[in-house]
């Protein structure tokens, strides 16, 4: 089997408290992902401002062989800021559980199904290949996530992403979770781990073991909060566990690690915004 890899340090990894690469080590990253032969790169944010557009434009120009995506929510303006960027892959992420939806968006499920319907066909109404990413996807209830799937679907998406955002899934509920859905779910599914548990490696091999055909890594497994998948580990652990190519010349890593690891030492301060009133979240 082959596991297609969607490597995110440029737009999760960069969500790594106080990191904020510069433009041409953005530049030099996805260089480097591509020359190692990752099939996605997940480059940036265009919604974030003028500095990450440019990146991603530049990005874009390089002509790379890897898919080169840009992230959006299910929002107009987002989708034309990375058309605009050149984009030719466009993800589009919305919350699908009751907690995110209700709480953060203070919307409802049925908002949920419009705008994400709406998003995935006014993206490719630019001709773009659309992702969708279903976020806190492992707290959704899981007919919810299929009817989210189906609408993505019916609209033009090519694949989905299935997010366990707050790092709460352990090896066996994966293998579970991901052997139903890919049986049922009408996209191709990326699973995006997060390792709150330090559990995140464990799941993506429990993910692959189920069929998942994509997983979402970054390089050194940075990202928010504990990190994601790490590229590195992903790449030996599919392959020795569950003989699954991934493409990916193992050679390669090592380089990437330091550059990756240059880039985030280089010391430069992450805007501070003040602490947010969370009260009306208190229990
Ligand atoms: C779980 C994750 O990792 S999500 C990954 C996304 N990355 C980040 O969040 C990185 C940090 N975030 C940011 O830099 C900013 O939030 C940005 C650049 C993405 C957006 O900034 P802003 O436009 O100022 O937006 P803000 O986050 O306050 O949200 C504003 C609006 O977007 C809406 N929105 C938020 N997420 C979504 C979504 N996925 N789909 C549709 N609408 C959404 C909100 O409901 C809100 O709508 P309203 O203005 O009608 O009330
Ligand atoms: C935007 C999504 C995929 C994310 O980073 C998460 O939910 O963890």
């Amino acid at each position: 089997m082959n596991v297609g890899i969607v490597d995110t340090t440029l737009r999760d990894g960069e969500q790594a408290a106080g990191l904020v690469f510069l433009p041409e080590e953005k530049i030099d990253i996805a260089k480097a992902l591509n020359a190692a032969g990752v099939f996605a790169i997940e480059a940036g944010i265009p919604a974030n401002g003028p500095e990450e557009r440019e990146a991603l434009t530049a990005i874009n120009q390089l002509g790379l062989n890897s898919q080169v995506i840009g992230w959006c929510r299910a929002v107009k303006d987002d989708i034309l800021a990375a058309v605009q960027c050149g984009c030719r892959f466009i993800h589009i992420s919305a919350p699908v559980s009751d907690l995110h939806i209700n709480c953060k968006l203070r919307k409802s499920r049925a908002w949920v199904l419009q705008k994400i319907g709406e998003s995935v066909r006014y993206a490719r109404s630019f001709g773009c290949r659309v992702l969708v990413g279903a976020e806190d996807a492992s707290r959704a209830d899981c007919e919810f996530f299929l009817r989210f799937a189906a609408t993505a679907a019916q609209a033009g998406a090519e694949r989905i992403r299935y997010a366990d955002t707050v790092g709460l899934m352990e090896p066996l509920g994966t293998y579970a979770k991901m052997r139903r859905l890919v049986e049922h779910c009408p996209l191709p599914l990326e699973i995006h781990l997060h390792n709150d548990f330090g559990l995140a490696l464990a799941n993506s091999l429990a993910a692959v073991q189920a069929g998942t055909p994509f997983v979402s890594v970054t390089v050194n497994g940075i990202g928010e909060r504990a990190g994601n998948v790490s590229l590195q580990h992903a790449v030996h652990t599919f392959s020795t566990f569950a003989d699954c190519a991934t493409g990916i010349e193992p050679e390669k890593l090592p380089t990437l690690a330091e550059l990756v690891s240059a880039a985030c030492m280089h010391g430069r301060p992450a805007p501070v915004s003040p602490p947010a009133d969370c009260s009306q979240f208190a229990r």
